[in-house]
């Protein structure tokens, strides 16, 4: 059933006007509510860059970018010289770091949020597939940002719409990051649905690719049958090794992940239960004979 206009309505009008006033309020939910899922098969018509050296980081994290000149090759004419006008060279903008660590369906950016202040020297970027969540977490880290520019706090997070299913290669070069959060993905509990799962064999390689030896994948969901496919998945992929529960406990990132996230709080709330596994990218994985043939 398609929904009321005003109601639509009102909810472009709420967020037109947050965005004229220069988002200095924190968004409220209810003017970005959207369904609970979004196929990630669909055509989407996402804008993403061929490569990630193409991707305009410098307005995700307007506070890490430097303008650098961009090299020309012509030659200066004598009467270039001359004319004493000098034409300001043309520049791009740049980040003076990469992102390291990416939470792969950020839903509503709370592990985002906390994340920001613990890992203060880190880029860190929530990938989200559906459109009015993405701005919702847009239009709250650009408020946190406002209303914490003395401490200089939220400048290192940012949110960018994309289907990490499909484009992941695109914005991340091999072995950039150093963590990839995976927080209660959408479990897709029927058979036919579980080629829509955020963790298999293929994605697991491009998880592999973006991360580099050493690098993490933290999963968490409250949904068994879910934990154990994503263990079953990381532990029969080469380039993984699941983290021992000493190591996983002992991290402090593990404890934010449990209960920072909106999905983690509402299954506190319902005391639930929340399967934790952590899985590290091998150094030098050993392929099966026949994969690497
Ligand atoms: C159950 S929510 C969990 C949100 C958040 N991680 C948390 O723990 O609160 C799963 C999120 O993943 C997003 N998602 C699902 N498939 C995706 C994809 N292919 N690319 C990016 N985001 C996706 C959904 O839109 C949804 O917001």
């Amino acid at each position: 059933m398609s929904e009321p206009k005003n109601k639509r309505q009102k909810r472009e009008d709420y967020r037109a006007a947050l965005r004229a006033n220069g988002v200095t309020e924190l968004p409220r939910k209810k003017f970005y509510r959207q369904r609970a899922h979004a196929n990630p098969f669909s055509d989407h018509s996402l804008i993403y860059p061929p490569t990630p050296e193409q991707m305009d980081w410098a307005s995700l994290y307007p506070h890490y970018a430097v303008e650098e000149p961009i090299e020309q090759k012509t030659e200066t004419t004598e009467s270039e010289e001359s004319t004493g006008q000098e034409l300001s060279a043309p520049a791009i903008r740049k980040l003076t770091k990469q992102v390291e660590v990416a939470d792969i369906g950020c839903g509503f950016g709370g592990l985002l949020i906390a994340l920001a202040p613990v890992l203060p020297e880190t880029l860190v970027l929530g990938l989200e597939i559906r459109v009015s969540v993405t701005q919702f977490v847009e239009d709250r880290i650009k408020a946190l940002r406002v209303q914490n520019e003395e401490q200089k706090l939220y400048r290192n997070i940012a949110v960018l719409r994309a289907n990490t299913m499909k484009f992941m290669p695109n914005f991340f070069n091999k072995g950039q990051l150093n963590k990839i959060f995976i927080c209660f993905p959408d479990p897709h509990f029927k058979a036919r649905k579980h080629k829509q799962r955020i963790v298999s064999t293929t994605l697991n390689s491009e998880y592999a690719y973006v991360l580099r030896p050493g690098g993490i994948v933290y999963t968490i969901t409250d949904v068994p049958d879910l934990h154990e496919w994503m263990v079953g998945h990381f532990n029969a992929h080469p380039a993984f090794e699941r983290v021992s529960v000493e190591e996983q406990e002992a991290d402090p990132l593990v404890e934010i992940m449990r209960n920072e996230t909106e999905e983690g709080k509402k299954v506190t709330r319902h005391n639930g239960q929340k399967h934790v596994a952590l899985f590290r990218r091998l150094e030098d994985p050993q392929w099966p004979e026949d994969v690497s043939a």
